[in-house]
């Protein structure tokens, strides 16, 4: 990875990460980041993905230390092998983060569903097409919808409206330059785009077995896909930290996940501390302070610790006085605790040193991607027609797939998906 200024020049280049898979927002969470990734994912039929029954992921071929007694059952010892050594994966797809969390996994599930739907929505229109015609088609499919819903729904609910203009994340700017280096940089995927570590609640909501859900439809009731059912609100609430490390909850046990469920509960000890974790990535990847990225944002220069002239002047002063104490010097301050302390700006989540390089980061990937989906180029870019399918499909497929086959709370799904797990999932940042 290259870092936007990097200045330690080790034979011509900064020395950096390597990112283990493709910057590019393509999908590449569902699809691996090479062609022989995506060869085990893949049916070699019709286009299609493999899946597993129940239209899960497929199991990893080398599980063979259980018995897997019925469709719906999981390889326990592997479950406990994955508790104990925090190591074993269960399912394959294209990112092998989807163990992280039960709810990672159901976009997965939701996504190698959604390729196959389309797979065979264009083999009904188009029989003559091959299996790889189909595959590469409703891949690129997949990846416009991903980039779409990353910049057009995500983006606007974190990113404030001018840092949306200046960097040219709307819909109405639409163009490629061969110059911009589209790879993720360092102070972004180990520091700013981590932000969103901060907004996962202590609490993930299950439904039970038993518990069904009602689904409005937005079509009359004869074009509906599916029958409304009972409505649920009952929801048993798990720690977050209880679901880590076991995507076998997606498949086992529960009929549905609400998505991270906001409780004032207290959490257990014993949970991860990710920011301890990410202020020491940031070190270890040897990432400048804060104080350097504000100059590079071109923002007000920091020399003291108060909130005033010459400041932290966009810090609040109690925030400022818990600084002072922590640090030696304003120079210390590490990038990460700098910019998620930061006041957020208006119509934001996020204060101006964080919004500043998310927004350099989210440019890089869109203009400097030969294959946006949106590029005014007969051979890369898409159609009016096609454009006016992915808008399409994302609009009929979610209530077509409802959540993850019932297991899913629909609504809570959406939020989830344009609010903080979606881009997690899509971005490809995986340093080594
Ligand atoms: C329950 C939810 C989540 C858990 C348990 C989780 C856990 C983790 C862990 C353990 C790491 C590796 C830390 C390290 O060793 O340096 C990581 C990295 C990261 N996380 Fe999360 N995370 C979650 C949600 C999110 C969300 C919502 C976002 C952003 C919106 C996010 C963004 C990132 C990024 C950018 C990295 C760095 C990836 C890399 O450089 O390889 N995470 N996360």
């Amino acid at each position: 990875m290259d870092n936007f200024n990097s200045k330690c020049i080790f034979f011509g280049k900064p020395r950096e990460q390597i990112n283990e898979i493709t910057s590019y927002i393509d999908a590449s969470n569902i699809y691996g980041s090479t062609v022989k990734e995506s060869d085990k994912l893949r049916l070699f039929k019709d286009g299609l993905l493999l899946t597993s029954p129940g239209r899960m992921l497929p199991p990893r071929a080398d599980q063979t230390t259980c018995t897997i007694t019925d469709q719906r059952d999981f390889c326990l010892l592997a479950v406990f092998v994955l508790k104990v050594f925090r190591t074993v994966l269960l399912h394959i797809v294209g990112d092998r983060r989807v163990q992280e969390v039960p709810t990672l996994a159901s976009l997965h599930i939701t996504f190698v569903r959604y390729h196959n739907h389309i797979a065979r929505r264009l083999k009904s229109i188009n029989p003559h097409w091959t299996d790889e015609h189909l595959f590469q088609e409703t891949r690129k499919i997949i990846g416009a919808i991903n980039q779409k819903i990353t910049y057009e729904e995500y983006l606007p609910a974190i990113l404030n409206k001018d840092y949306l203009r200046r960097y040219c994340l709307q819909p109405d700017c639409q163009f490629y330059d061969d110059r911009l280096d589209p790879a993720t940089v360092n102070s972004f995927a180990v520091t700013a785009f981590r932000f969103g570590h901060s907004q996962i609640p202590g609490h993930t909501g299950l439904c039970k077995e038993s518990q069904k859900r009602q689904y409005s439809c937005p079509y009359a009731a004869k074009r509906c896909p599916f029958k409304p059912v009972i409505q649920v609100n009952e929801y048993e609430s798990v720690l977050v930290e209880s679901t880590f490390k076991n995507p076998y909850m997606v498949f086992k046990d529960v009929d549905g996940i609400q998505l991270f469920q906001v409780t004032n509960a207290s959490t257990k000890s014993d949970s991860l501390d990710l920011p301890a974790l990410d202020i020491q990535r940031g070190r270890d990847h040897g990432i400048p302070s804060y104080t350097k990225f504000r100059e590079f944002c071109g923002l007000t220069k920091v020399l003291y610790f108060h909130s005033g002239f010459k400041g932290l002047v966009d810090h609040d002063h109690n925030t400022v006085e818990l600084l002072r104490k922590t640090y030696r010097d304003v120079e210390d301050i590490d990038l990460f605790v700098g910019g998620m302390t930061e006041r957020p700006l208006p119509g934001s989540e996020l204060g101006p040193t964080f919004s500043c390089i998310m927004a350099r980061q989210f440019e890089r990937y869109k203009i400097g991607d030969r294959f946006w989906w949106r590029r005014r180029d007969p051979v890369v870019g898409f159609t009016s027609g096609m454009v006016f399918s992915v808008y399409y499909y994302i609009f009929t497929t979610f209530w077509y797939h409802r959540g993850v086959h019932n297991r899913l709370n629909g609504s809570v799904f959406f939020h989830s998906l344009f609010s903080f797990f979606m881009v997690y999932a899509v971005l490809n940042i995986n340093v080594q």
